[in-house]
């Protein structure tokens, strides 16, 4: 759903028609600087719902990242099924440079995923297995 006041932000886009992703664009009423080290949310004026088996994840876009060090500091975001609000993304700049957004600039990407219903119970023992509790390096680097 397009939220009102952005008649002129596109809604999420596919760039191509095999792209796992939707472009997300700045609903940013003015430029917005994000300078070195800043972290800001942008807007993106629109809000969604989808089937409670699904997911949808902010990711950032790879070129942004690259050529700017544009990222998003949450990555990837969740968007729960059930959230009606404004999707929103959150930006960091990684790199040197003061980097502006403009309003309806592709800042990210929104790719919808699966999620299993899974219901948790509480144990007292867990299985074997080889692993154990052996991680963060166990096997070697
Ligand atoms: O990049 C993001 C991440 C989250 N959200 C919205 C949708 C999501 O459903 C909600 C909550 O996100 P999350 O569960 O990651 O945040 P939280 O800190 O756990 O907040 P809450 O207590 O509201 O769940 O915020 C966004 O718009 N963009
Ligand atoms: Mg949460």
């Amino acid at each position: 759903m397009r939220l009102p006041g952005h008649e002129d932000v596109q809604l999420p886009q596919k760039m191509s028609a095999a792209a796992s992703g939707f472009d997300l664009h700045a609903a940013v009423s003015e430029p917005v600087v994000l300078n070195p080290g800043e972290r800001k949310l942008i807007p993106t004026g629109f809000a969604l719902s989808m089937p409670s088996e699904l997911e949808a994840q902010i990711r950032p876009r790879s070129g942004l990242a690259f050529k700017h060090g544009i990222t998003t500091l949450n990555s990837p975001g969740t968007i729960d099924a059930d959230y009606r609000g404004e999707v929103k993304v959150l930006l960091i700049n990684h790199g040197q440079e003061p980097f502006e957004i403009q309003r309806g600039e592709r800042i990210a990407q929104m790719v919808f995923q699966l999620v299993p219903h899974i219901q948790l119970t509480q144990v007292d023992e867990l299985s074997d297995t080889e692993r154990g509790a052996g991680g963060f390096g166990h096997t070697g680097r």
